[in-house]
């Protein structure tokens, strides 16, 4: 049975079909890849599958046997889907460890069990006991990105949804990015990952989607939808991908 399975999955805003009938499985334990233009409909159908700030208007969604298109946004992360935002989002007037509790205590655990959490996500992603102590608002792009990955891993998800972990970050970052969700992976947390990187993509996921105006262009191995000229034309232009 696949970790989270979408059948037929729609939102649109009016008249604008921002998520037309999308259907895929991801299984557990892979890291599984959506790209698309600007505006293809990646975040909202993260939206419709977090239920953060919304579901779906039609279709199924159904996270570890459990249908979720109807459940509320807390709900969902308390059955272990967790996820991160593209802008990179933290409490900056708490701590680092503050803000990682947040996501322990989110996760619906207690006390001590949430600050073991939240203390053992923090150093997973990097930071150091001396870092605990620092507002969040003093941190780089990057560290505030580890900061919100190490706050979702605190919830301890079965999957983790990220929302262009490697957007604004320079290459040795992203590389740094590659390492850490593929670490995360690890820890067995199945990952759906929207990325425009194409190079963090293709070296992460064992399957790609394309979106192409809120409709599924392509899926399947990563190399052949790559090469998939409809994917060319829509996505990628005339640029070449090794
Ligand atoms: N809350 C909203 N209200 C109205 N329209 C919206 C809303 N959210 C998204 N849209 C529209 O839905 C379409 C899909 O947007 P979405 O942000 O999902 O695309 P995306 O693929 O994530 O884009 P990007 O790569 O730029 O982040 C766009 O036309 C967008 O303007």
């Amino acid at each position: 049975m696949a970790l989270l399975e979408l059948d037929g999955v729609s939102k649109a805003f009016g008249s604008l079909k921002a998520v037309d009938n999308v259907s895929f499985k991801v299984e557990a334990g892979e890291i599984f890849g959506i790209a698309g233009p600007n505006g293809s409909g990646k975040s909202t159908l993260f939206n419709t599958i977090t239920g953060i700030p919304f579901g779906p208007d039609r279709g199924t969604i159904r996270f570890d046997g459990v249908e979720i298109q109807k459940l509320r946004g807390h709900r969902i992360a308390r059955l272990g889907l967790a996820r991160t935002f593209q802008r990179e989002t933290a409490f900056d007037g708490l701590t680092v460890f503050e803000n990682a509790l947040m996501g322990s205590a989110f996760g619906g655990q207690q006390t001590v069990e949430a600050a073991a959490s939240a203390a053992e996500a923090l150093e997973f992603v990097g930071f150091s006991a001396q870092d605990f102590g620092r507002p969040a608002g003093e941190l780089s792009v990057f560290q505030r990105k580890c900061l919100m990955l190490a706050t979702a891993i605190a919830m301890k998800p079965k999957m983790l949804l990220l929302d262009e972990p490697a957007s604004s970050l320079t290459k040795p970052e992203i590389d740094s990015s590659i390492e850490l969700i593929r670490r995360t992976a690890a820890r067995g947390i199945t990952i759906l990952l929207i990325e425009h990187v194409l190079t963090l993509l293709m070296s992460l996921s064992q399957h790609l989607l394309v979106l192409n105006e809120g409709s599924v262009l392509a899926l399947g191995d990563p190399r052949t939808v790559v090469a998939d000229q409809r994917v060319v034309e829509a996505y990628l232009g005339s640029r070449k991908v090794a």
